[in-house]
């Protein structure tokens, strides 16, 4: 049967990226969606908004919501020290899969849990799984109609804490309205946009910065 492209995306990097080098591994899978296929990674521009706030944030235990094929995780993993712990949930098994095997590639195993799962179940296990207190950040990529929801679980579960940092993508395209007007009007939030592109586009899109005031 005919492979899929999150496959076609793997063996791109197995053929193309240098192995243990993540930033081979970035370069390869942004020349595979811009002259290959098109892929919802968050991509190079929105890629290195992520990477400032990231380093700005130096978090000690950050969440991903929406491994897909680990393109973020990838990002994201490369800037934190050692001694951090970076959780990736995915729903998709093939995508996780993938994603496993792109995360091992670039050599950044040590630093990555991938959890399969849905969001809504994982997130309230996350404490007796991990030995979770709080998340100093999170990343929000997954599907746009559970960002807000999720958000809600995190907090009533007591896993933000004063000055944790969201970080949500795809805000304008395809869009997550009611989450933006939920950290943009909520006194428990300070929000900011940062102007972007959809990956690979030209079409508008962002990431929204939001830190929770308690
Ligand atoms: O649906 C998007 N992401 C949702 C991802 C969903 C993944 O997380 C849950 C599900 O298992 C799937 O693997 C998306 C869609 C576009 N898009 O242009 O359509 C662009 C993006 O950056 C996106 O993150
Ligand atoms: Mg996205």
């Amino acid at each position: 049967t005919r492979s899929t492209r999150p496959q076609r995306l793997l063996k791109a990097v197995q053929e193309k990226a240098m192995k243990g080098d993540p930033q081979s591994v970035i370069s390869t899978i942004d020349y595979f969606c811009r002259h290959s296929e098109w892929a919802m990674n968050v991509g190079d521009e929105k890629g290195s908004i992520l990477d400032s706030v990231v380093c700005e944030v130096s978090p000690t235990t950050a969440l991903e919501l929406g491994t897909y094929c680990g393109y973020s995780t990838v990002r994201i993993a490369r800037l934190l020290p050692p001694g951090t712990q970076l959780i990736t949930l995915e729903f998709n098994p093939a995508f996780a899969a993938v994603a496993r095997q792109v995360i091992e590639y670039a050599g950044l195993h040590n630093k990555v849990c991938l959890v399969e799962g849905a969001s809504g179940d994982m997130i309230p296990k996350m404490r007796e799984m991990f030995g979770i207190k709080t998340f100093d950040f999170v990343f929000l990529d997954h599907w746009k109609d559970r960002y807000l929801p999720d958000i809600k679980l995190l907090e009533g579960c007591q896993l933000l804490r004063k000055g944790s940092i969201l970080l949500a993508d795809n805000v304008i395209c395809p869009g997550t309205p009611e989450y933006l007007e939920y950290v943009r009007n909520s006194p428990h939030y300070k929000s900011m946009y940062y102007k972007s592109h959809l990956e690979y586009t030209k079409v508008e899109d962002g990431l929204e910065k939001s830190v929770f005031l308690g």
